[in-house]
């Protein structure tokens, strides 16, 4: 028994295979799911994807277990327009902003999901948040709680209402890291160190941060003091970093924030377009 069974039988159909539809395809293939049972549905679909063994741009199956919807959230009213209606399928949508009404009216009586994850699937380090619309019964959560967790962790929100805040934090929050890493390796070579040592030291000090701060049973601020030797150089550093006014802090606080906000407004925008 494997988490794929059912898909592998039925089949599951992706539709927009770009960074995030790529990322979890890859991790879920990784995990034992077929790519023959696999149905892409992507005009721009990348070379990588086309020897892989995957039905691409080919007619649906009759009854797929799970349409994937993982389009931009601007092209989704297009996207659902190719898709005929599944009456025994779990729709399960990644897109930002777009709300479970919007996927109801475009298709009415059927059980959606709308899940939040980040591109870290792609290795099976991801993390999901989701979420169903009033027909989802615990075995179609399970499902999609299944599928999720072969590509990361899952957790299961109380309400839609927080999904937005879940998109600025953890659906964009690979960016900041990626970003923090660019910034540490910027200032290693401000202080002398060459581009490639400084990248090198970068990449593997937030890599090995990250997996100790999974790992380990205390919480992240203990884990800063056992580094923070008093009077020491990290103190120094952190100075700077901890600042109330123009620290780290208050400049998460704006940008998951702002996130945030736009997943709000592009939700908005999409519901008064209608599918
Ligand atoms: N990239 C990320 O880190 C995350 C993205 N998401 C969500 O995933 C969705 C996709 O985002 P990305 O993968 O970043 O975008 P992307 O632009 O990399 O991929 C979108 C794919 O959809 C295809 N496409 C466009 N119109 C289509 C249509 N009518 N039918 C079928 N395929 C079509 C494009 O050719 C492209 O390959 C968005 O809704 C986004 O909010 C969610 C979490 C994280
Ligand atoms: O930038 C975006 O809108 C998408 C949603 C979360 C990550 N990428």
């Amino acid at each position: 028994m494997s988490e794929f069974d059912d898909i592998n039988k039925r089949g599951l159909v992706l539709v927009g295979c770009g960074r995030m539809g790529g990322a979890m395809l890859k991790g879920w293939l990784a995990r034992g799911l077929n790519p023959g049972a696999v149905t892409v549905i992507d005009p721009k679909l990348a070379p990588e994807w086309q020897s892989a063994g995957l039905r691409v741009n080919a007619p649906l199956p009759d009854n797929p277990a799970v349409l994937v919807l993982a389009v931009k959230p601007q092209m989704m009213a297009d996207a659902l327009g190719e898709v005929p209606v599944l009456t025994d399928t779990l729709v399960l949508s990644v897109a930002a902003g777009t709300t479970i009404a919007t996927y109801e009216a475009a298709f009415p009586g059927a059980t959606i999901v709308r899940v939040m994850p980040n591109t870290p699937a792609a290795i099976g380090q991801g993390i999901s948040a989701l979420i169903g619309n009033a027909r989802a019964t615990d075995a179609d959560l399970d499902m999609a709680e299944a599928l999720m967790g072969a590509v990361g962790r899952v957790v299961r929100l109380e309400s839609e209402d927080q999904m937005d805040a879940v998109t600025g934090l953890s659906g964009s929050g690979p960016a900041y890291v990626f970003h923090m890493i660019e910034a540490m390796a910027q200032a290693g070579q401000a202080v002398g160190l060459s581009p490639e040592l400084s990248l090198e030291l970068a990449r593997m000090t937030v890599a090995g941060a990250g997996a100790l701060a999974v790992d380990a049973d205390e919480d992240p601020a203990i884990l800063r003091e056992n580094v923070t030797s008093p009077g020491g150089t990290t103190a120094a550093g952190l100075m700077v970093l901890m600042n109330e006014e123009h620290g780290l802090r208050p400049l998460m606080k704006r940008t998951v924030a702002a996130a945030t906000a736009r997943g709000r407004e592009l939700g908005r925008d999409l519901e008064r377009g209608g599918k």
